[in-house]
């Protein structure tokens, strides 16, 4: 497909730092997911070449009735992006990721470059992995177990049979992951930002411009300034991360921005983006699971509540969030000690995995008998698992503290006894917590064959959970990048959901 550029950008989970990464005196641990959100940007076919005002259709194959189409009208340096049927379904997030990047681009090369770009019109499709939304109906009717095994049964990219405003969302960051994807698509195809802007996970110019415009979108579109941990793990990748100052972008949190207003605040040689993205990975043979276990709860409300809290208990907040962020250091630290470990000692680490892939993580310490190497990495796994331990009974306290969920009975359930299987080093509640998902971290020892790994235990365990209809999840630091541009035949399955709709 000549001249059409697919751009991706990953899900998200904060392993840890919820609430505390509202504050910039404090830092979250935010994994970026193997799965991925995808925009594919091309012109329109030639008939529709020369088309005034310029049209830009927008299409969601995965969702019934997910087509805009928006006329796009540019006088002078005024961009505005009107949805053709008014009446139908909106999309915010696409609207204003279209809408200010486009202003952007006239900005940056002037608006005859902009209209010269776009005299064919745009045709944008846009594709989330199956695990941005609930695959439970799916699986039921294929009578498959809630199991990885069957979700990689199904087609990727897979129709959900519901309109965008039913889906059951797993929290991955859809919206997050698809404004990152979507501007840089139109960034590069608009020429805002040069063609190698994503080819290393460096953060070039490009990349961080991105960063700064997708933030942006993605505060306006949800009419507020949240931490920002998840459009910046769609933009970079896995991190420690430190969120920005929202004032950077008050003055542009309008239904209309000024012509030449959003360059130089956008822009990456601006040092009022102080945020923080420091590189981050789980260390080999570990991998993140995740399970979707209930109807969700709603993070806005818990994190009303939580900052109220928080207000009117401002010393006693104080020290329990910074016992919480010591616990998330030390998590972020041995987790980065391991990966050194691995690489320093590979082959004491190979055999220490594969021991305590056999073992509840209580029994690890019990064998005086392995030599230094093997015991420097066991003992540091359970530096981990004794920071996950720590961190949840100090999030359980703050839940206790400012009446929020936030690891709630059930949860704490689930998760104890998830975290006594063989092979699993610790987990907790993702993000603001509540009823929506638990997340593991699982030894993955490479030379056990996969019914006797502990993913396969803990999904023997989540299987048994109906009542909580878990569809577990997997995240790796495979490929857990940031903003990438895809060959469209690397993509499986993209085609073919292209043709979809
Ligand atoms: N494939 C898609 N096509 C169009 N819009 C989408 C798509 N996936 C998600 N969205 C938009 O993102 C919103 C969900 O974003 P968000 O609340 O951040 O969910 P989550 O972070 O739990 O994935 C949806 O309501 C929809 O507006
Ligand atoms: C509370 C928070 O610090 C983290 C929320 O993390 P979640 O992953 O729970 O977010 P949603 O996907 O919107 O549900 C709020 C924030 O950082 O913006």
């Amino acid at each position: 497909m000549a001249s059409s550029i697919v751009v991706s950008s990953p899900g998200k989970v904060l392993m840890a730092g919820g609430y505390l990464v509202l504050d910039s005196a404090y830092s979250g641990v935010v994994v970026s997911t193997s799965s991925r959100f995808y925009s594919v940007v091309q012109p329109a076919s030639a008939g529709e070449s020369g088309v005034r005002p310029i049209q830009i259709t927008v299409r969601s194959p995965q969702f019934v009735g997910a087509t805009w189409v928006y006329n796009v009208n540019i006088n002078g340096g005024n961009v505005v992006v009107q949805q053709q049927d008014v009446s139908g379904p909106k999309n915010k997030f696409v609207q204003l990721a279209i809408e200010r990047t486009l202003a952007l681009a006239v900005e940056t090369n002037g608006v005859d470059s902009v209209i010269d770009t776009l005299s064919n019109s745009l045709v944008i499709t846009i594709l989330g992995d199956n695990d941005f939304y609930s695959q439970r109906a799916q699986l039921s009717a294929r009578n498959l177990e809630p199991t990885l095994a069957s979700l990689s049964r199904l087609p990727p990219f897979l129709h959900t049979g519901v309109p965008i405003s039913q889906v059951h969302k797993t929290g991955l960051g859809s919206s997050a992951a698809l404004i990152t994807s979507l501007v840089s698509a139109l960034l590069l195809h608009l020429k805002v930002i040069p063609s190698d802007s994503f080819d290393t996970e460096i953060p070039s110019e490009g990349r961080k411009l991105a960063h700064n415009l997708a933030q942006y979108v993605h505060c306006l579109a949800q009419g507020k300034v949240g931490s920002g941990f998840d459009v910046s793990a769609a933009a970079f990748g896995s991190q420690l991360y430190t969120r920005f100052d929202p004032e950077v972008i008050q003055g542009l949190m309008n239904d209309a921005v000024a012509p030449g207003s959003l360059k130089n605040v956008l822009s990456p040689s601006n040092k009022d983006w102080n945020h923080k993205a420091i590189p981050f990975q789980l260390p080999p043979q570990v991998r993140l699971m995740l399970a979707d276990v209930d109807a969700g709860s709603d993070t806005p409300s818990l994190v009303g509540k939580v900052l109220r809290w928080r207000k009117d208990n401002a010393e006693e907040a104080r020290t329990l969030w910074n016992t919480i962020d010591r616990y998330n250091q030390t998590l972020s630290k041995m987790l980065l000690r391991l990966s050194s470990l691995a690489t320093e000692s590979p082959e004491a680490y190979k055999k220490a995995v594969k021991y305590l892939s056999t073992i509840q993580s209580v029994q690890w310490l019990a064998y005086p008998g392995f030599p230094e190497q093997e015991r420097v990495v066991v003992e540091t796994f359970v530096e981990v698992r004794d920071a996950t331990e720590g961190i949840r009974a100090h999030m359980r306290e703050m839940g206790t503290l400012s009446d929020v969920p936030i690891e709630p009975p059930e949860q704490t359930q689930l998760l104890n006894t998830c975290v006594s299987i063989a092979g699993v080093i610790g987990g907790g509640v993702p993000g603001a917590g509540g009823y929506d998902a638990v997340w593991l971290l699982a030894l993955e020892p490479i030379d056990c064959p996969a019914p006797e790994q502990p993913c396969a235990r803990v999904q023997s365990v989540w299987a048994q959970y109906t009542a909580l209809s878990v569809s577990p999840l997997l995240a790796s630091e495979s490929t857990a990048k940031g903003v990438r541009v895809e060959k469209w035949d690397a993509v499986p399955g993209l085609k073919e959901a292209m043709g979809q709709a």
